[in-house]
């Protein structure tokens, strides 16, 4: 049985230039327990990502973002509702397997890189696929490490690069497994301008470059206009869906839900 489903979907490069699934949520409801009462965080989302879209979610603090991410990526367990990566459907499945399918197909980003600062930037970038059993590949490493501007470093330790150089290494992490989704949870929340300029093309780069899907959690118009569309919740549910718009109208319509 085939951990995809139906395997002669994978790999496909459809019309829309991606190279993977479509990610299709339906109905989505994540509630929390918290003292005593119960907190909606996400009310019934409806949302389909095509691939090789990039897709930036914004909204007030506290408005589902990083727990829709979450839920989209598998890291997460839906009250209701369900995922689909294009034939699977992720919600349903135990957690080795969702654990596998993840490790193949989805690479994540975070605003704290999470660098382990005793180790080196390749041990860095492998640990991940060390820590499922996984082996390192150093030609690989050598290779991701160029695609994100870092190559030669592989012997530096994380504490010696600059803010920006850490999260490139926390994105060939990422990439180390050539996943066909990437999520990114404020990626550019730590970084000045410039550099957080820097590692949007890279996101972007790999959109066009690479036919990869990319969704992105940020708070940053600037950041959000380098995304083809721009999802927009208040309360757990999805309010505006955006189809390329300027920076100008992203941060009219942010601020209008604040
Ligand atoms: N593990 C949890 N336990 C209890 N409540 C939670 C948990 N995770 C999130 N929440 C609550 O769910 C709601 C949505 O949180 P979430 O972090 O998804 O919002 P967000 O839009 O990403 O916010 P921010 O922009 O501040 O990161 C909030 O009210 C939050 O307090």
């Amino acid at each position: 049985m085939s951990l995809f489903g139906n395997e002669q979907e994978y790999g496909v490069r459809p019309e829309g230039g991606g190279v993977g699934r479509e990610i299709r949520v339906r109905g989505l409801r994540r509630e929390f327990e918290r003292g005593g009462g119960r907190v909606h965080a996400l009310q019934g989302v409806d949302v389909t990502f095509a691939p090789g879209s990039f897709t930036a979610v914004m909204g007030p603090s506290g408005s589902g973002k990083t727990t829709l991410l979450q839920c989209v990526a598998g890291m997460d367990r839906p009250t209701r509702g369900s995922v689909h990566w294009g034939p699977t459907e992720i919600t349903r499945l135990r957690e080795h397997r969702l654990a596998r399918l993840r490790r193949s197909t989805v690479g994540f980003v975070f605003q704290a890189y999470n660098l382990m600062p005793a180790m080196t930037v390749a041990e860095n970038v492998v640990l991940p696929t060390r820590l499922m059993g996984g082996r390192t590949d150093r030609a690989r490493v050598g290779r991701v490490l160029t695609q994100v501007g870092l190559g030669g470093c592989e012997k530096e330790r994380p504490g010696r690069l600059s803010g920006g150089q850490q999260q490139r290494v926390a994105i060939a992490r990422a990439l180390y497994n050539q996943p066909e989704i990437l999520f990114a949870d404020e990626p550019t929340g730590a970084l000045d301008r410039n550099t957080g300029r820097e590692i949007l093309r890279l996101l972007r780069e790999g959109v066009e470059e690479h036919g990869r899907t990319c969704v992105m959690v940020t708070h940053d118009p600037l950041a959000a206009g380098f995304a083809d569309r721009v999802l927009m919740m208040t309360d757990g549910e999805l309010v505006e869906d955006l189809t390329r718009p300027s920076v100008a109208v992203i941060a009219e319509k942010l601020g209008g839900l604040s």
